[in-house]
């Protein structure tokens, strides 16, 4: 196993759910933490949680679907810590409802959310990870993203394409010893749900995630989990 101390992650999303348990994980493992998130109010909040730890941590606010943002974001952390060692692609939006519905906006808007976002962000993170010749990128897809149903056509065809960017971008920078990963959660107790008649019990919790990404983050570099899909124990009682 490695030490995680000193190192640094940016993690989009991180304001709340899955971004934000992963990131306080991360700052209890030593790790210097940058947050993204859309909204000023929830980073400051989030943020004071990583300050009590003892770890420098920063927020940039900025929206992952634009390319100029993402360029500002990682300018800033760049500034800050000199060096990412650690991207979490996590954030991300849902929509849920028929494919006949009025929802060409929705379908653009999750594209550019979920794929572009993590598109924008490696395309600015990578060659830094290159020219150090090491790194490690997880990108958060979703089980929708190996199966679809009838009223999660558009969502899982955005998580479908950031398993298929990912596995792309994975055999490209594995020579430069860059580990680049997807996570297939099932359903997980956050807002993007919203309410759900799951008991949440049976649910997976954002800090089961967060435990998932620090451990195998852990993992000596030579070798890495390519992609792991989480399910709830007992999701039907
Ligand atoms: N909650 C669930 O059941 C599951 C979630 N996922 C995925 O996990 C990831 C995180 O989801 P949750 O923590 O559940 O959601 P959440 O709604 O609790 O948090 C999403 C985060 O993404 C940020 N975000 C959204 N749009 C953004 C944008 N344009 N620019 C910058 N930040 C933006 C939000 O500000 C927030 O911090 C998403 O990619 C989601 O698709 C995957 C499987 C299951
Ligand atoms: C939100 C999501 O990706 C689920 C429930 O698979």
């Amino acid at each position: 196993m490695q030490d995680l101390h000193g190192k640094t992650a940016l993690i989009t999303g991180g304001s709340r759910g899955i971004g934000l348990k992963t990131a306080q994980a991360l700052a209890d493992n030593g790790v210097n933490i940058a947050i993204t998130g859309r909204n000023n109010e929830s980073l400051k909040d989030a943020l004071l949680s990583l300050e009590k730890k003892d770890v420098k941590a920063i927020a940039i606010a900025g929206d992952v679907s634009k390319k100029e943002d993402v360029q500002h974001i990682v300018n800033e952390v760049l500034n800050d810590f000199g060096q990412i060692d650690i991207l979490i692609n996590n954030a991300g939006i849902m929509g849920n409802g028929s494919f006949f519905d009025d929802n060409e906006d929705k379908f653009r808007e999750m594209m550019n959310v979920n794929v572009f976002g993590m598109y924008y962000m490696m395309k600015a993170v990578l060659p830094g990870m290159q020219e150090k010749n090491s790194g490690d990128v997880v990108n958060i897809a979703s089980v929708s993203g190996l199966r679809s149903s009838a009223s999660s056509a558009l969502y899982a065809a955005t998580k479908h394409a950031v398993i298929g960017l990912t596995e792309g971008v994975m055999h490209e920078v594995r020579k430069n010893n860059i580990r680049v990963q997807y996570l297939t959660p099932s359903a997980v107790l956050t807002d993007l749900i919203g309410k759900s008649d799951l008991d949440p019990q049976t649910m997976t919790h954002p800090e089961d995630i967060a435990d998932i990404i620090v451990n195998q983050l852990k993992i000596n570099p030579r070798t890495f989990v390519k992609n792991s899909e989480m399910w709830a124990t007992n999701p039907h009682l």
